[in-house]
């Protein structure tokens, strides 16, 4: 069985796939610090609550943060004995092109992302992620990642406000009644919500009309389901599109190893 973490900025999602369906799906905060022996108290006590007895072979990573590559690495080899695909290191073959400048790093969430969204809906996508950062991916019509756009993530624009505003308290995002607040808590959500509805809308518009095909929109993240409230900014949401995209970059390599 598979075992494929998916690690943010905030968060890093485990989830055990066994080549069918997910069995469980499990988050934590990221941290660096933490250990190949922590990670692995943690996993197993989660297997065995939920009475799943997985034999775990293969472990996929994908991580916006270098560092928690490291002690990952340990857990597969240690507890699992495998070595894990890391997406964007060399010996872990995309399904999909990268055409972007050279030198350039993409974020191997990103590529993920491309290969779930074309996995299930084929190419001429617009992935939207509202992760730590909210980032838009676009995948052009043969699957390739060609470029995108990062904005503040939605939380990390609230953080800021309250960092920067000595007046200005910390405020969790809901979607505001009103647009006008009447009380400083709304005025921010107000702000931070609307203004990001028009982020998405104008984004997206703006890649439309620059690549001048029609494009599907996916959204995905740990803020997605917020947005789907709001108005008629997405024609799918994926509530774990990365995960999808780590089994199916995992199913890519073990076939190119079998051939
Ligand atoms: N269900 C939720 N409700 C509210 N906020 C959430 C939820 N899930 C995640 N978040 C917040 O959304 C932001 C992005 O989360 P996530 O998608 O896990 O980020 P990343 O992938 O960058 O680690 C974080 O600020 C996190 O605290
Ligand atoms: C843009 C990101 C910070 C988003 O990360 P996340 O919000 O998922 O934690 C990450 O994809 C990244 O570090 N990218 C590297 C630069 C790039 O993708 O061009
Ligand atoms: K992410």
């Amino acid at each position: 069985m598979l075992l494929a973490i998916d690690c943010g900025n905030t968060n890093t999602v485990f989830s055990i796939w066994d080549g069918e369906k997910f069995l469980a799906t499990w988050r934590t905060s990221t941290e660096h610090q933490r250990t190949a022996d922590q990670y692995y108290v943690w996993l197993s006590t989660l297997m065995e609550f939920r009475k799943i007895e997985a034999d775990i072979t293969d472990m996929i990573i994908s991580s916006t943060v270098p560092r928690v590559v490291f002690n990952l690495r340990v857990l597969a080899d240690r507890y699992f004995g495998t070595r894990p695909y890391v997406v964007g290191k060399p010996d872990c073959v995309l399904p999909v092109d990268v055409r972007v400048d050279a030198g350039t790093q993409v974020g191997p969430d990103r590529l993920v992302n491309t290969v779930a969204g074309y996995d299930l809906y084929g190419g001429d996508l617009i992935v939207v992620d509202f992760g730590t950062a909210t980032t838009f991916d676009v995948v052009a019509s043969d699957g390739a990642y060609v470029g995108g756009v990062i904005a503040p993530g939605v939380n990390l624009s609230l953080e800021a406000l309250h960092l920067a505003a000595a007046a200005l308290p910390h405020v969790d995002i809901t979607k505001p009644q009103k647009v006008v607040g009447t009380n400083t808590v709304a005025c921010m959500q107000s702000g931070v919500f609307w203004g990001y509805v028009g982020l998405v809308r104008e984004i997206c518009a703006r890649i439309k009309a620059e690549r001048d095909v029609p494009m599907r929109v996916i959204s995905t993240g740990g803020l997605a389901p917020l947005f789907q409230q709001a108005e008629d900014l997405f024609d799918e949401w994926v509530d774990e599109l990365t995960m999808h995209g780590l089994t199916v970059i995992h199913e890519h390599n073990k076939r190119q190893e079998a051939a």
